[in-house]
């Protein structure tokens, strides 16, 4: 299957005064697919993704999204994604679907804010606050904070730094729900067991460079083939498994 790429980065490089954080990147994402850029802090990451969300201004390079160059249409593409940000704050005496509601507004479209809120499991906390919500709800809401423009592709900051395993593994379900309904999704993530499960393919990046682009059974098998073997020997669970055997897999935070 030939695979069309909808983000194109060639020779990206940005520099904050003469600190180089982004230094020659070149990568392609699918469309349809979960990307995952993954590196420790301060690899370049999201220097990258927020120049690719025309959030941030290059110093050289070519970045096209969708089609859309984002030194020429830079409106075009931001018209096209969904960006989850790292921090997100919200006007504090909105409800949800007042918030949603605001958000269609200034995206200039017509959603039902419970049909929003559906999608992401939050139906029932459409009069509560932002703030009154638990960690996993607030990252299920500033994911459907994403999806209000119908994006081609949305990006998604870490998120699910902070949640319990069940909140995490459903985040994991709602992302795969995003992919299957033909959005491309650009994650970044401290979790490798994260990117290994979620991820078609990912990059590894540091110091301001691709160090590695596959898919993570490529990757692993790679490493294996190469005579690595882990010291301890791998257990058929983990301490992960129990705790959700042990607490169930619904959504717990109310
Ligand atoms: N506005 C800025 N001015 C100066 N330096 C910056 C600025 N933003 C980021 N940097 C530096 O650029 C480098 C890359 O930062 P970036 O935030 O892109 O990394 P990251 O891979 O996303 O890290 P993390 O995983 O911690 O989010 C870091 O050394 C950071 O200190």
């Amino acid at each position: 299957m030939v695979k069309d790429p909808i983000i194109k980065v060639s020779n990206l490089v940005k520099k904050y005064d003469d600190f180089t954080a982004v230094n020659g990147i070149s990568f392609e994402v699918f469309e349809g697919e979960i990307f995952g850029l993954l590196g420790p802090n301060g690899a370049g990451k999201t220097t990258t993704l927020e120049i690719i969300e025309t959030l941030r201004d290059k110093t050289s390079g070519e970045v096209i999204v969708d089609g859309y160059n984002v030194d020429a249409d830079p409106g075009n593409i931001k018209k096209r994604i969904g960006v989850q940000l790292q921090a997100a704050g919200y006007y504090p005496n909105l409800n949800l679907a007042e918030l949603v509601k605001l958000f269609c507004g200034l995206y200039g479209v017509e959603v039902s804010p419970m049909e929003m809120l559906e999608k992401v499991a939050l139906t029932d906390k459409a009069k509560a606050k932002y703030k009154d919500l638990s960690g996993g709800q607030k990252q299920r809401f500033s994911i459907a904070t994403t999806l209000i423009n119908s994006p081609r592709i949305v990006f998604l900051d870490e998120p699910t730094t902070g949640l319990d395993p069940q909140a995490r593994r459903n985040l994991w379900d709602l992302i795969r729900d995003i992919r299957a309904a033909g959005t491309t999704v650009v994650i970044t993530t401290h979790y490798m067991d994260e990117a290994e499960v979620l991820c078609d393919r990912v990059a590894f990046v540091d110091g301001g460079q691709i160090i590695g682009i596959d898919t993570p059974d490529k990757f692993i098998d790679n490493l294996v083939a190469s005579g690595f073997e882990r010291k301890k020997e791998v257990k058929n669970a983990n301490l992960e498994d129990v705790f959700i055997n042990l607490t169930g897999k619904e959504w717990r935070e109310n």
